[in-house]
């Protein structure tokens, strides 16, 4: 809509207005594998002082004096293993790509409504979308960053980024942001029948299932974050969902990065020492992560699948992420439902 009421003057520049947007944001993910992309990827999200807290002065020269540049090679490699050959893109882009144009078409019963998608480092930008969205009439924006579970170091820093790109605008849309859902029943759900539907496939039975996920320093934890609990939660509620014993369904923390103590138990010594105890046959899940990504199919279905194996295991299988699933796709519909109340 943009037609100006007759009491502007006539060269008032056209102003759209009436519409509502959705924005689904994700972490973010290198443009190719190469050593500059990679670069340019960990330094915005490396120099972000929600994910790294630690002084500049103490950070910066480590940084830039070592991380940036041997990671990139490093790391670089995982991410050609795991890379979408056929898009040319890591499979986060792909889902969350997916995602939004799925969720565009499950909302059609509501035509004012424009969905939209972004990554908190590198591209599509966050500023570059919510500008979009106001030149195109969206007089209030929904950002949903993609984390079940609330941690500073991702969900803040989604909705820092959002709210800064309010600072040039004259006029501001209204904002709001989607809230942690741990405990969502429909997510709850979806995972239930993710473990059940990928289990119905194998011709063998885990003796247990973790649900691993992404870790943080402990002392972020010891700050105030609430992240450690409402992991928790969601793996008591699967647990309470599938009618499972405590012994079989395990909760570990991924992803270490750095020299502190992170939260433990860590998923990688756990999955060690179990094979070592002689546990033969095991299932890893991730359910803080909305998508597949390095993390999930690198670090969990590779790595830890991997060493599981070398230990004196016998069995090993990934439970894939929700991804663009019909169930992922429930969880996320229901949550953007449920936060435009009132708006759409
Ligand atoms: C101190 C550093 C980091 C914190 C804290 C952290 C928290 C955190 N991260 C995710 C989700 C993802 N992280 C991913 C990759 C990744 N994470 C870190 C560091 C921290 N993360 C790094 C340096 C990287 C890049 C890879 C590497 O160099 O090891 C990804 C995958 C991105 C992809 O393209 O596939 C995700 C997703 C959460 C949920 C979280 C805290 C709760
Ligand atoms: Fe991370
Ligand atoms: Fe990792």
């Amino acid at each position: 809509m943009n037609v100006l009421p007759a009491h502007w003057p006539s060269d008032h520049p056209p102003v759209n207005f009436g519409k509502v947007g959705v924005l689904l944001v994700n972490l973010g993910t290198p443009d190719g594998t190469d050593y500059k992309s990679m670069r340019r990827y960990l330094e915005e999200f490396l120099t972000d002082k929600r994910v790294i807290e630690w002084s500049r002065w103490f950070w910066y020269p480590i940084l830039y004096g070592i991380v940036l540049n041997r990671r990139p090679q490093k790391v670089g490699k995982a991410y050609e293993e795991i890379w979408n050959k056929d898009l040319d893109e890591s499979y986060l882009r792909t889902y969350t790509r997916s995602q939004g144009e799925k969720l565009a078409v499950a909302l059609k019963d509501l035509p004012n409504v424009h969905v939209d998608w972004a990554m908190r480092y590198g591209q599509p930008a966050i500023q570059a979308k919510m500008n979009e969205m106001q030149k195109a009439g969206c007089e209030k924006i929904l950002v949903y960053p993609l984390y079940p579970h609330y941690a500073a170091a991702t969900t803040a820093t989604v909705n820092d980024e959002a709210f800064k790109a309010l600072l040039k605008m004259r006029w501001q849309p209204a904002l709001r942001t989607v809230p942690q859902y741990a405990d969502d029943p429909v997510y709850i759900e979806a995972l239930a029948n993710s473990i059940n539907q990928h289990l119905a496939t194998l011709d063998w039975e885990p003796e247990l299932v973790i649900t691993s996920y992404h870790g943080i320093p402990k002392s972020y934890f010891m700050k105030g974050d609430p992240y450690h609990c409402q992991c928790h939660k969601t793996t008591r509620l699967l647990r309470e969902h599938l009618g499972w014993e405590k012994e079989k369904l395990m909760v570990t923390f991924q992803s270490r990065f750095g020299p502190e103590e992170w939260l433990q138990p860590y998923t990688d010594k756990t999955v060690e020492k179990l094979a070592q105890e002689g546990v033969k046959r095991i299932a890893i899940m991730n359910p803080g992560f909305v998508s597949d990504c390095l993390e999930t199919l690198e670090e969990i279905a590779g790595e830890a699948g991997e060493d599981f194996l070398h230990n004196g295991g016998e069995k090993f299988t990934h439970i894939p992420c929700l991804n663009d699933s019909d169930d992922g796709m429930r969880v996320i519909e229901n949550v953007v439902r449920r936060e435009l109340q009132g708006w759409a």
